[in-house]
């Protein structure tokens, strides 16, 4: 009997780069938290998989179809296309790393523990790249396979482009290494076109243009403050409307993904040097850069509770911006360490914002830093730029 197998992985804030990141190439900055999604990972009792979760009432039992995963009990088909898709995504595809390799399949069961959620309402913290990410750590180590860091990483986007192609992966960089991390993305379209044409081992093989990742120091002159509105938001929807919106791959489109770049550069390099006046700057500039978004598409990233939380940020000596795709969910705020995060925090509170009290996760890997591509200051690669809109 195998001996249950015990991981871990953060959710993320993201900092900068929100929409940009979603261009292969285009980087975004984000920070690790230190609140997690545990999965474990033990043989299953009594079928060829078993999946539990604090998002369903019961585990779900399923058999291995010809087609992937199929629940035992048909009443548990919605589950399985809804809160379990993520778990299942990751069975399916260490499966198939599994069959590749001429190995065979392994009865499994995997239960998962977040505290990315408050009373079942998430709070935008990554949990489905959190989630992702510590299944295929618990998995391919219950198996025996032992992967590197990087490896896990391209699994985990590897099961989530078969659900979603669009999603960036910066949840999955940040819950795969931890710390501060300068995420861009490879082209995951291409990738999902080379799964099915090549298969699994030969596409985690592949060189993946666009994809580079950077472990940054975290700041000792600004502290990291983040807000929950209570309201969540989808980001799918959000990431869908822009997408089907005229200014996607508008000459607008591609000015937004420059300037975004610069901006994460700067930040980058305020980061570097521990520069309390630069980061202030950028994060400024960051929230800028968003409402500039929202104000020419109508997306809908500046909730009333996000501009409230933003402007406390700046009231309290500080700047704030929302972290992620917006609409609810949460934001971030910076305040130089001399400054007074009781006055931000009552400025939330009286603005009905919850403090959610979170740090930088401690980086997940020991030093050296990674180091995965081309140099942050190196421009990104012809691809990362949307083609110039034609005429019809
Ligand atoms: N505890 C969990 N157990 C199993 N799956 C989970 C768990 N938490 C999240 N997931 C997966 O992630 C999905 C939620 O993803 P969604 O993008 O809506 O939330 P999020 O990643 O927390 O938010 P955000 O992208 O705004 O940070 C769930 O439907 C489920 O598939
Ligand atoms: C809008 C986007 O760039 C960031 C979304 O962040 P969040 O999942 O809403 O925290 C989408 C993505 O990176 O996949």
């Amino acid at each position: 009997m195998k001996a249950p197998v015990r991981r871990e992985a953060p959710g993320k804030l993201l900092i900068a780069g929100e929409y940009a990141v979603l261009t292969p190439g285009r980087p975004a900055l984000a920070m690790a938290v230190d609140r997690y999604v545990t999965v474990t990972a033990e043989p299953a009792r009594e079928a060829e998989v078993e999946l539990a979760t604090d998002l369903v009432d019961h585990p779900v039992a399923l058999y291995r179809g010809r087609d992937g995963l199929r629940p035992h009990q048909p009443r548990d088909a919605a589950q399985v296309r809804g809160p379990l898709a993520h778990l299942v995504a990751v069975v399916e595809t260490t499966d198939r790393l599994r069959a590749e390799s001429g190995l065979g399949l392994v009865s499994v069961r995997l239960t998962v523990r977040s505290d990315l959620h408050e009373n079942g309402t998430k709070l935008g913290l990554g949990s489905s790249g959190a989630v992702t990410v510590a299944a295929v750590h618990a998995l391919t180590d219950f198996t025996g396979a032992c992967l590197s860091a990087e490896t896990r990483f391209r699994l985990a986007l590897l099961a989530t482009v078969t659900l979603d192609a669009r999603t960036s992966g910066a949840d999955l960089a940040a819950g795969t290494w931890g710390g501060w991390v300068r995420y861009s993305p490879p082209d995951r379209q291409a990738l999902r076109r080379l799964l099915h044409r090549d298969g699994l081992l030969a596409t985690l093989r592949a060189c993946w243009p666009g994809l580079s990742l950077h472990a940054l120091p975290p700041p000792s002159t600004v502290s990291p403050h983040a807000g929950w509105t209570g309201r969540p938001a989808s980001t799918t929807a959000k990431v869908g409307d822009l997408q089907h919106s005229a200014w996607w791959q508008s000459d607008a489109h591609y000015r937004f993904c420059a300037r975004s770049t610069r901006l994460v550069d700067e930040l980058t390099n305020a980061l570097d040097h521990d520069d309390p006046v630069a980061v202030r700057a950028a994060v400024d500039a960051a929230r800028g850069l968003l409402l500039g978004l929202d104000q020419q598409t109508g997306l809908g990233i500046f909730t009333p509770a996000l501009t409230a939380l933003c402007d406390a940020a700046e009231a309290a000596g500080g700047a704030g911006k929302p972290s992620g795709a917006g609409g609810g969910d949460c934001g971030i705020a910076f305040l130089p360490t001399t400054g007074d995060p009781d006055d931000l925090h009552g400025r939330w509170a009286a603005a009905g914002i919850t403090s959610l009290h979170l740090s930088a996760a401690p980086p997940q890997l020991p030093s050296p830093p990674s180091r995965i591509g081309p140099r942050p200051d190196s421009t990104p690669p012809a691809s990362a730029a949307p083609a110039p809109r034609t005429a019809p």
